[in-house]
């Protein structure tokens, strides 16, 4: 089969051909032959899209799939564009931290949903590192779930363990975290200090334990020195960024939608906002990543933390292209190449990034002359709620191609 088009990667722009054999691409060329299919110069195609920060809420114990399961991800992630997501370890109680990973990898099997989940394992007190290569992740502290550390000593003690691993923090400090504790809002009780601080302390142990550090969900402005300057010195750190840090920012809550509006870390101010926009321009952010975080509407007005996001995911990047400027190649950067980069250690050298003979043929295709506007009837996330809902962003989801099939 040969698709035809106009293909972005970080390195450029270019109208040309791909050939798909079987789930593979096998050439990349300008003069392949007819193809069959085209699409117009309003489309463009990216190698499959990633997002290496969802929670899909499934697990052996099932308690928590009323909100989401392993396949209604996956619906809500192929509506978004997204072709594969790593999925967080804090959902099940208890959370996985150890061999029990492998439960939740049959677990996961069984399921067999419509697209490829890499698993986090967590890193709780007192938790060693499994047997097998894994990404992990450490809450320093608490957010949703049981999985978190009381104090920053306690994390440092844990991650002795772990030299060389792959992890990724949730940067809010503990201890600031309890002072704050009695303030009146939300973004009061989770300020700024609480991320500079445990930014601060994340650098530190990723230099001392050796590990290839991830900052997760990243959202203010003042830490992004202390990263720059991290990695100028040679310490391996890459970071996340969600579109709700940069679409929203504290001038948009209001006393009807605060329940809907709170995640962990919260909204932040306009020039947070502002100054994630441009890292992420810049490449101080890596991924587009968008802490997909399924509760219902009841429990978000309840006052649990967390925002479904894998429905809106290419729409999303459509604003970012259209309407904030961004270039088609930093999109590719940041939703293809990098999050491809990050998981295909853990799946096989050439399944997810790029549009290259040799790589598995996923596509992302994007429509950037079709706005679309969000209604909860085209959600297919199960919680069944967007924070975008009424909100129109200038394109949306034109195809998506998974292992070598069209899947939309
Ligand atoms: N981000 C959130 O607000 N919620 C996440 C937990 C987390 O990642 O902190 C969730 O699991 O609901």
């Amino acid at each position: 089969m040969i698709i035809q088009g106009t293909l972005v990667s970080s390195s450029g722009t270019f109208h040309s051909q791909i050939r798909l054999k079987g789930n593979q691409i096998v050439e990349v060329g300008s003069n392949l032959g007819d193809a069959d299919l085209t699409f117009s110069d309003d489309c463009l195609i990216f190698a499959g899209m990633g997002d290496i920060h969802i929670h899909a809420r499934d697990d052996v114990g099932e308690s928590q799939i009323y909100k989401e399961d392993f396949c209604t991800a996956a619906a809500a992630a192929i509506n978004g564009g997204v072709v594969h997501v790593a999925d967080m370890p804090n959902n099940p109680v208890p959370p996985i931290t150890d061999e029990s990973y492998n439960d939740k990898v049959k677990h996961l099997a069984q399921r067999n949903p419509a697209i490829h989940f890499t698993l986090y394992a967590g890193i709780g007190p007192g938790t060693r590192p499994l047997s097998f290569a894994v990404p992990y992740k450490a809450y320093m502290g608490p957010s949703v779930g049981d999985l978190f550390f009381r104090t920053l000593e306690q994390l440092d003690e844990t991650l002795s363990h772990y030299r060389g691993c792959n992890v990724s923090f949730h940067c809010e400090d503990p201890i600031l975290l309890d002072e704050h504790a009695n303030a009146a809002t939300h973004e009061e009780r989770r300020p700024a200090e609480c991320e500079i601080s445990a930014t601060r302390f994340a650098l530190q142990m990723i230099e001392k334990y050796d590990l290839r550090g991830k900052l997760c969900h990243y959202s203010v402005g003042e830490g992004l020195p202390l990263i720059r300057e991290a990695r100028n010195r040679g310490v391996q750190v890459t970071c996340e960024v969600t579109p709700h840090h940069l679409y929203f920012d504290q001038s948009d809550l209001t006393d009807e939608n605060r329940g809907k509006m709170q995640m962990n870390p919260p909204l932040r101010t306009i020039s947070d906002r502002k100054a994630m926009l441009a890292a992420l321009r810049d490449g101080t952010l890596d991924y587009l990543a968008t802490d997909h975080a399924p509760h219902t509407l009841e429990e978000n007005e309840q006052g649990i933390s967390g925002q479904p996001h894998l429905d809106t995911y290419g729409a999303f990047v459509t604003w970012l292209i259209l309407d904030q400027k961004f270039t088609p190649e930093q999109a590719a950067q940041f939703c293809s190449e990098n999050p491809g980069h990050f998981v295909n250690p853990y799946v096989s050298p050439k399944k997810f990034g790029r549009i290259e003979a040799g790589y598995t043929a996923s596509l992302t295709v994007l429509n950037l002359k079709r706005p679309v506007t969000i209604k909860r009837e085209d959600i297919q996330t199960k919680c069944g709620w967007s924070p975008f809902e009424g909100i129109t962003f200038p394109g949306s989801v034109e195809a998506v191609f998974i292992e070598g099939k069209q899947v939309r």
